[in-house]
């Protein structure tokens, strides 16, 4: 079976307001896409890497790789007005088989959690990562707000791990803005999307906050 990972770095990084887009800001010595890029390839030397990102990037990105000397063999597509848009993108380049999609700024995702996505999604054809939620939860109402059932919720990450064809064939879909994930675009389509433990550690580095957490983890870590 061929594993795709299509790793996502097309965004504009406005929460981080930093003038290097976030993908390519360093922790531990090294730009946050490699290390994510490494953690696939750790799991799966064989696995295909597909890149996502904006086309005025991609020139640094090609300098950044001979500065550290980079060497994981990956392909290179264009980002898109959206994540959606992204993604739809790098799929073009996925092999038929599986194709895990995961954020360019998540690079603590686990050889496990990776594994497992991977794994299930042989059988299931579409599984996400996803952690309790931590902290109480409230609802806006008309009025005001109220207490929810935080076990009624779950925290979603990537990889986001899909049978390709399907996937494909999601993307065909016209674009809502309520395609916040790739699950998001496949239960649209009727299809059942099935859960699995995350990491904490696994975060999406969004604003300068999470680049202070980025920085003890990989500390951890070395
Ligand atoms: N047009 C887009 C928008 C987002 N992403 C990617 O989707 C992931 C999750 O998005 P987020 O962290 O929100 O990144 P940005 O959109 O760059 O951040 P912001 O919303 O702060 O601008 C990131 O790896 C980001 O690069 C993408 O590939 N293409
Ligand atoms: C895909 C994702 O990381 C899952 O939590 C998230 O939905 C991305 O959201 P964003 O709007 O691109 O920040």
């Amino acid at each position: 079976m061929t594993r795709t990972a299509l790793i996502v770095a097309g965004g504009k990084g406005l929460r981080m307001g930093s003038d290097l887009p976030k993908q390519f800001l360093p922790i531990g010595g090294k730009p946050v896409l490699m290390h994510t890029i490494e953690a696939f390839h750790r799991f799966d030397k064989e696995i295909r890497i597909v890149l996502v990102l904006p086309r005025e990037q991609q020139p640094y990105w090609k300098e950044l790789c001979v500065k550290h000397q980079f060497a994981i063999d990956h392909i290179i597509a264009n980002g898109g007005e959206t994540r959606f848009h992204s993604v739809k993108n790098g799929l073009h380049y996925a092999e038929p088989g599986l194709v895990g999609i995961h954020d360019g700024v998540r690079p603590f995702v686990s050889q496990e959690v990776i594994g497992r996505c991977y794994e299930m999604a042989l059988a299931k054809r579409a599984v996400i990562p996803v952690i309790n939620v931590v902290e109480t939860v409230r609802h806006l109402t008309e009025t005001g707000s109220e207490t929810v059932n935080r076990d009624d919720y779950k925290l979603v990450q990537t990889p986001q791990v899909f049978d390709t064809a399907l996937l494909k064939e999601a993307y065909a879909q016209e674009y809502t803005p309520s395609f916040t994930d790739d699950a998001s675009v496949v239960e649209a389509m009727g299809i059942p999307v099935y859960l699995t433990e995350g990491n904490r550690e696994n975060i999406k580095i969004t604003t300068p906050f999470d680049l202070k957490i980025s920085s003890a983890l990989i500390e951890c870590s070395i």
